[in-house]
């Protein structure tokens, strides 16, 4: 099998690329269109224009945000890969979508669905019967509890706790140590336990 690639020569790249090692597999090279240094992590660092060489590799977008990786995935013609890290505990009984990163520590529990370019970050937990749209992270040691519905490019910070049954609107910011006991209108942000909506982002997703 051919080598992975990584697009963003970024700390979280460096993350990736540790997952990626986890799994025995190796990373060929990274692409970064604002990256000085032609070298990253001992490997080659590309621009976009120069993927074309690349195209029988499978790719991960390496970067955490999450309209970027939306915008990135839209552009990009390559075929994406998913990677699990040997150390995270996902049940036999889930679908996780293509560019979606597992980080180590991770639990993902039974009958989980989780879209393309996700990231479930290091101790994050997903419990049973949740459903996470494309492009959402779960932050480090986030808890998700179950039949929790996130939708496409929320983001739930660091240690972040979601009671069950909770709705979890599009591109919506839980921050982190956030506890959410109500369902969280799309593009809202909100903080605090119980948890409180402090604004709402641009609706530059869309
Ligand atoms: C491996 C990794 O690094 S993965 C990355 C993980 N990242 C995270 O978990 C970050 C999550 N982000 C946060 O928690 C951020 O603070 C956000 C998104 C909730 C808010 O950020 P901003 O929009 O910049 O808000 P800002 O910093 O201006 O704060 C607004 C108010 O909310 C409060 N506030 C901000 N974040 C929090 C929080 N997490 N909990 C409680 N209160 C908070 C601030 O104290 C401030 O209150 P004030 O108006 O009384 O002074």
């Amino acid at each position: 099998m051919s080598k992975l690639c990584l697009y963003g020569a970024s700390g979280h790249g460096k993350v990736i690329k540790d997952i990626v090692l986890s799994t025995n597999k190796e990373v060929q090279c990274f692409f970064d269109d604002y990256c000085i240094n032609k070298q990253f992590l001992g490997l080659s660092v590309f621009s976009s224009d120069e993927i074309k060489t690349f195209e029988k590799n499978e790719f991960i977008i390496s970067i955490g945000d999450n309209s970027i990786r939306k915008i990135i995935s839209k552009k990009l013609t390559v075929q994406f890969a998913k990677v699990i890290h040997k150390k995270a505990i996902v049940s036999k009984d889930v679908e996780i979508g293509k560019g979606t990163v597992v980080m180590a520590g991770a639990i993902i529990n039974a009958n989980v669905k989780i879209g393309k370019h996700c990231i479930i970050n290091t101790n994050a937990v997903v419990e049973h019967d949740c459903f996470l749209e494309d492009f959402v992270h779960i932050s480090p040691s986030a808890t998700i509890t179950g039949n929790v519905t996130i939708n496409e490019g929320a983001h739930i910070g660091a240690a972040a706790t979601i009671i069950p049954n909770i709705k979890i609107g599009k591109w919506a910011t839980v921050g982190a140590g956030a506890v959410v006991l109500k369902d969280v209108p799309e593009f809202a942000i909100v903080v605090g336990n119980p948890a409180r909506i402090i604004k709402y982002k641009e609706k530059e997703n869309e």
